[in-house]
């Protein structure tokens, strides 16, 4: 057994896919219409095996998990004899440009606002806290977007400390994959959710990380339940150069579109820039800044080809 493992076994419960599936059963659960609808908005190509089979017991963990949670608040609540300000409970979504992150999260946001306890589910991403591409700019960061010194971490720190604090109004700034740059003059405002879902790459990211320099707290800090969504580079690269194919007959034809001159590329032409964009951005910060972070999560999603989950860890 490689010392990896080791320390795996000695951290998580591990799943194979047919055991995670498994716990489903104990526990029926079954879609309603109104869940379905939702979900095939998401994303046309998600198997509906794949939600009942690992997001249906996933939402039922979270609903298990929270619900203690909310016990605890109770009882805190007694013990001073007053209530504290409602406080969304808060889920990081870490991982890979490309592994799924905002699929998986917007999946679980759809699921986790079925329960009774816990209807209000909001999803931030963390691109909105990307510097602007001017500063980027400024900055010499352009090729160097999602990296840690990318995002302006003060800010994103400051975000999700207000969120904790039960602050009844928190705003979030929005980025737009179209103009490649920050929504000036519109924003995201969150107002006490129940659960506040928050994805990105860099969420389980510490001051002990290469590159983001010395400053806390982190955004763990204020995390109550952290996933990293798990996959092997030559996938992810994949999936990150099928997306921007896809995008070049969509998105990218849009004249507003910061990446228009892609729209009239030949797929050669194509694949080879979306693979140069990975091999010098996306893959070595992926190894140098997101990879080391995965086992700081509380769950790891383990996926395998056509993003089929193949096995579940789980914090003992
Ligand atoms: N469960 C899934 N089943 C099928 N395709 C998926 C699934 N999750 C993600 N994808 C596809 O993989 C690509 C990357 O997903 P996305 O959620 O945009 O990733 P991220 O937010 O991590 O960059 C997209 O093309 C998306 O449609
Ligand atoms: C916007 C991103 C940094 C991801 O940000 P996140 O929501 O994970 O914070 C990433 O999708 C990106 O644009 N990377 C730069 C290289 C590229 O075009 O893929």
């Amino acid at each position: 057994m490689t010392t990896e493992n080791k320390i795996h076994n000695a951290l998580y419960l591990a799943f194979q896919r047919s055991q995670w599936a498994e716990l489903r059963e104990s526990v029926p659960l079954t879609l309603v219409e109104s869940e379905l609808n939702k979900l095939r908005g998401i994303n046309e190509q998600l198997s509906l095996t794949e939600v009942t089979d690992i997001y249906l017991p996933l939402s039922r963990l979270l609903n298990l998990i929270i619900g203690a949670k909310q016990k605890r608040g109770l009882v805190l609540s007694k013990f001073l004899g007053r209530n504290p300000p409602k406080r969304p409970y808060i889920i990081s979504i870490a991982g890979s440009v490309a592994v799924g992150k905002s699929t998986t999260a917007r999946i679980l946001q759809a699921l986790l606002s079925q329960w009774s306890e816990h209807p209000k589910v909001d999803l931030v991403t963390t691109d909105g806290f990307l510097y602007p591409l001017a500063e980027l700019k400024r900055r010499g960061l352009l090729q160097r977007k999602g990296f840690p010194e990318s995002y302006d971490m003060k800010m994103l720190v400051k975000f999700i400390s207000q969120i904790k604090a039960g602050e009844p109004q928190v705003k979030a700034p929005i980025y737009s994959h179209l103009s490649y740059d920050r929504i000036m003059d519109k924003q995201q405002v969150i107002q006490q959710p129940d659960i506040l879902i928050i994805e990105g790459l860099n969420v389980l990211q510490t001051g002990q990380d290469a590159a983001v320099g010395i400053q806390q707290p982190f955004v763990s800090d204020f995390v109550d339940f952290s996933i990293y969504v798990d996959a092997e580079e030559k996938l992810l690269k994949k999936w990150y150069v099928d997306r921007f194919l896809q995008f070049r007959g969509g998105a990218f034809s849009d004249e507003k579109s910061y990446f228009h001159h892609y729209s009239k590329l030949g797929d050669d032409e194509a694949t080879s820039v979306a693979s140069n964009i990975w091999d010098s951005i996306n893959g070595p910060n992926l190894k140098l800044n997101i990879e080391p972070t995965r086992d700081r999560a509380h769950l790891i999603l383990q996926k395998g080809k056509d993003h089929l989950m193949s096995q579940v860890l789980l914090r003992k």
